[in-house]
């Protein structure tokens, strides 16, 4: 198992946003994680990669806990994050957003590159020089999920990858999505019940800060009653 997340609370404040989520994944699958707005997706993510630390439970990468830890020491663990607000460099170039965020784990091989994460995605490479401002929103995602790949990242978390972006450009996070899930492990979520099932293996159901369902995601997508219980806007 490569993540262990047992019954953690997170709170703003005084106000509790996880209820106690537990949820596991195995080196190499693709997980969403579902559920209406405010259910606690972001929330749970955010809590993994120490942004808004649990104040109980545990969460364990590659056998350690790591709950405690400041984010960039959990990033430098092994786990890449993208937020939902990206958070690129505007003023800088798409070659020079890769080159900061480069970091290289101990004992890790070096999967990705700069040049080939250019090469590879022809989007980002035909834009090396151009700063990250004149990027769309969809380049800024890719981006935003390649910088990522810069820590050589075992595990991999995107919050709603496809907030605001174009149909045409939610296919291409799909296909990267589908490509990146060959080499890492991946934990997303979506508002997109039909997009995040069609790019994953299994899926949790957040609601009001607990995981209220699980399924594989060919079991969840054929069983209507409990999208409409939990995941249909009403
Ligand atoms: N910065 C914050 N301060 C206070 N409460 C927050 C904050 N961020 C989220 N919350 C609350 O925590 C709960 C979980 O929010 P979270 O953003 O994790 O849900 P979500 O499932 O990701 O929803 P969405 O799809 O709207 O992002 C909600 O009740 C939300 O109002």
């Amino acid at each position: 198992m490569i993540l262990d997340v047992r019954n953690i609370q997170t709170f703003y404040g005084e106000s509790q946003a996880l209820q106690g989520v537990t949820l596991r994944l195995e080196e190499g699958e693709t997980v969403c994680l579902l559920g209406r707005n405010g259910a606690g997706k972001s929330t749970t993510l955010k809590s993994i990669i120490g942004l808004t630390p649990p104040r109980s439970g545990e969460v364990i990468f590659n056998g350690k806990q790591i709950q405690g830890f400041p984010p960039h020491r959990i990033a430098r663990s092994g786990i890449g994050y993208v937020p939902e607000d990206r958070r690129i460099f505007p003023s800088l170039s798409v070659r020079d957003n890769l080159e900061v965020a480069a970091y290289q784990r101990k004992g890790s091989a070096t999967h990705w590159t700069v040049d080939n994460i250019l090469k590879k995605y022809e989007m980002l490479g035909e834009r090396e020089d151009q700063d990250g401002a004149t990027l769309s929103g969809g380049q800024q995602q890719m981006l935003a999920v390649a910088r990522s790949l810069m820590t050589q990242p075992r595990l991999l978390l995107l919050d709603e990858p496809n907030e605001g972006l174009a149909p045409v450009i939610v296919q291409q996070i799909g296909e990267l999505i589908d490509d990146l899930s060959q080499t890492t492990t991946i934990l997303f979520t979506d508002q997109n019940v039909r997009f995040a099932l069609k790019h994953s293996q299994r899926a949790y159901i957040l609601e009001k800060g607990q995981v209220v369902h699980q399924a594989t995601s060919d079991e969840l997508r054929a069983d209507q009653a409990t999208q409409e219980r939990f995941l249909s806007v009403a």
